[in-house]
C-alpha cells in the first residue's frame, strides 16, 4: 500500500502517523503542504493532528485551503482513500470532504487523556479488523473536537451507518457522541482521537493499531 502524509506548518503528528503506517507495512512518503501533486499509484493519503497555521482562524480552515488539499480532493473525487485525524478531521470538514464541524469542546478546555471508544462500524476499511461494538481506549489531545452537523445529517450519517467511533464519554460535548465518521462511499474517515498513539505496547495501549492493519489488508488484500 503506497501512502502520503501531507505535512502543514504546525503538524505534530505526521511523523506519528508515518510510523504506525510503515510498521503496518505501508510504504509511506512525506508530502509539504506547497506541493500541488501528490506521488504517482498513490492509494490513501493521511491528514496529521497538529496544528496547522496555528490554528489561525479556525483549526484546519488555512490547510483546508492549502495547494496540497486541492490535490487531496482530486485524489478523493477519484475514489481514493483519506483519512485525517484530529487537525486531519478538522481539515477534512473544512475542505468539505466529511460533513459537519468541529466546534470549541462543550468546556471550553483542552483535553488531553485517553477515552473510551465505540467502535460502532466494522465496515470500513479502517475498522473492520475491530469487532463491533468492541471498546477501545484511544488518546485525544484536542480543543476544537465538538463534532457538530444539523440534525438531517447526523439522521443520515447513522442511516448510512457512516458512524465509526462513538465516544463512551464524550468528553467534549459531540452529537451523539459521535467521534469518527466515514464518507459516503466509505473511503474518507475522519475522526479526533489519536490512534497513532495507541499503536505499540510503550504507548500504554494497543488499541490503534487494528485501525492501520485494517488499512493495509483493505488496500492489498492478503
Ligand atoms: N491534536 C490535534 O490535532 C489538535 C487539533 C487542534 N489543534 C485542536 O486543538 O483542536
Amino acid at each position: 500500500m503506497k501512502a502520503a502524509v501531507l505535512v502543514f506548518p504546525g503538524s505534530n503528528c505526521d511523523r506519528d502517523m508515518a510510523v504506525a503506517l510503515r510498521k503496518s507495512g505501508a510504504d509511506v512518503t512525506m508530502v509539504w503542504h506547497k506541493e500541488t501533486s501528490l506521488p504517482e499509484g498513490l492509494d490513501v493519503v493521511g491528514v496529521p493532528g497538529g496544528f496547522s497555521y496555528g490554528d489561525y482562524l479556525r483549526c484546519g480552515a488555512i490547510a483546508a485551503n492549502s495547494p496540497i488539499t486541492r490535490a487531496l480532493k482530486a485524489h478523493v473525487e477519484r475514489g481514493g482513500y483519506a483519512f485525517g485525524i484530529c487537525n486531519g478531521f478538522q481539515v477534512l470538514t473544512e475542505a468539505g470532504l466529511l460533513p459537519g464541524a468541529l466546534l470549541r469542546n462543550a468546556g471550553l478546555k483542552y483535553i488531553c487523556k485517553t477515552t473510551p471508544l465505540e467502535v460502532a462500524t466494522t465496515n470500513s476499511a479502517y475498522t473492520a479488523d475491530y469487532t463491533l461494538g468492541q471498546t477501545i481506549g484511544v488518546p485525544i489531545a484536542h480543543h476544537d473536537g465538538n463534532f457538530t452537523a444539523d440534525e438531517a445529517t447526523l439522521d443520515l450519517l447513522e442511516a448510512e451507518d457512516r458512524v465509526a467511533f462513538r465516544y463512551g464519554d464524550n468528553p467534549n460535548g459531540s452529537a451523539r457522541n459521535i467521534a469518527g465518521i466515514l464518507s459516503e462511499n466509505r473511503r474518507v474517515l475522519g475522526m479526533m482521537p489519536h490512534p497513532e498513539r495507541a499503536f505499540e505496547a510503550a504507548h500504554g495501549n494497543e488499541d490503534g493499531k487494528a485501525f492501520f492493519s485494517s488499512l493495509v489488508s483493505a488496500v492489498v488484500p492478503a
